[in-house]
């Protein structure tokens, strides 16, 4: 089917499928991810059926990355004896996912992000920030910063989304009010989420490791994989949201209505639509 050709109907069916292979497949995810996100990130993918490993020494790639279905690479807490073990797992012939946080917050890091993606990973996941920092480092040299957290809409970055899909190769996910994915042509927004999403901390990590169990289970259509994976997330979040009184319990809330979606849920929630 032509992408143009993809109504709001196909999407719900498309991210449905999607979830039910997870829930079918339990793909084994090796994540490389920041200390902060390590608990969020593995109870996500639980949820959703995968089966998380955070596994991140150098020694244990050459056995244990090649069993895996995809790689979930995230430099959120880098340093330099990680970087190794991110490279070595990026190259290890699965199909890997990449979350640049803070890609602007040091030479060392920006540095590190770019040489990942010369690495090929399917898809490239941040949020406005971080996508337009890596589309251009200079820009980002000179722009307000402010960490982990953007200061910038998704809707801002989508331009620089598609040139840094072009340069890369890569299918690029600018997550935010509504979540644009690109591979540098077509761009399919992804509009469910809350803004409450933002007050928990490392919620941009577990989606982009979502977003790697679905990569693992459909890694020929990275651009419809990394839209359902958002919207599945976010809806998650809007039906936590109807429980929750403050980030804590929706972070509760939101892993619960993960591991509890059922077909009519996705199917008649999921908001996805072609914008170009
Ligand atoms: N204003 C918003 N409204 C709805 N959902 C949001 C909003 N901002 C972020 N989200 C959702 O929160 C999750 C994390 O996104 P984001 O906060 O952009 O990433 P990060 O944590 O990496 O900065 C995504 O699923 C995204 O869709
Ligand atoms: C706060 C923080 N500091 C280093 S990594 C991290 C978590 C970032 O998570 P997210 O990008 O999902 O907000
Ligand atoms: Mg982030």
């Amino acid at each position: 089917m032509d992408a143009e050709d993809r109504s709001p109907d196909w999407w719900g069916r498309r991210a449905w499928s999607l979830l039910s292979a997870v829930r079918a497949r339990a793909p084994l995810v090796q994540c490389i991810t920041n200390l902060v996100s390590m608990d969020i990130a593995a109870n996500a993918l639980l949820a959703a059926g995968a089966s998380p490993a955070m596994v991140h020494s150098l020694r244990e790639v050459p056995d244990f990355t090649p069993r895996c279905d995809a790689v979930y690479v995230n430099v959120g807490t880098l340093s330099e004896d990680w970087l190794p073990s991110m490279r070595a797992a990026a190259s290890a012939g699965r199909p890997w996912v990449l979350d640049p946080v803070a890609a602007a917050a040091s030479g060392f890091r920006m540095e590190a992000c770019l040489s990942l993606l010369e690495l090929r990973p399917a898809v490239v996941r941040g949020n406005g920030s971080e996508i337009l920092a890596l589309a251009d480092r200079s820009a980002a040299a000179s722009s307000s910063f402010k960490g982990a957290d953007s200061s910038h809409d998704s809707l801002d970055a989508i331009e620089a989304a598609k040139a840094l899909a072009l340069t890369s190769g890569a299918v690029v996910a600018v997550s935010g009010a509504v979540d644009f994915v690109t591979d540098g042509k077509q761009v399919v927004g992804a509009s469910n989420g809350v803004p409450m999403m933002q007050k928990i901390t490392a919620t941009g990590c577990a989606v982009t490791a979502l977003i790697a169990a679905f990569v693992a289970v459909e890694p020929s259509d990275a651009l419809a994989v990394a839209a359902c994976a958002l919207a599945i997330f976010g809806l998650a979040g809007e039906i936590g949201m109807e429980s929750a009184k403050g980030p804590a319990s929706l972070r509760m809330h939101l892993i619960d209505a993960l591991y509890n979606l059922d077909e009519q849920t996705v199917t008649s929630r999921v908001n996805i639509s072609m914008r170009s």
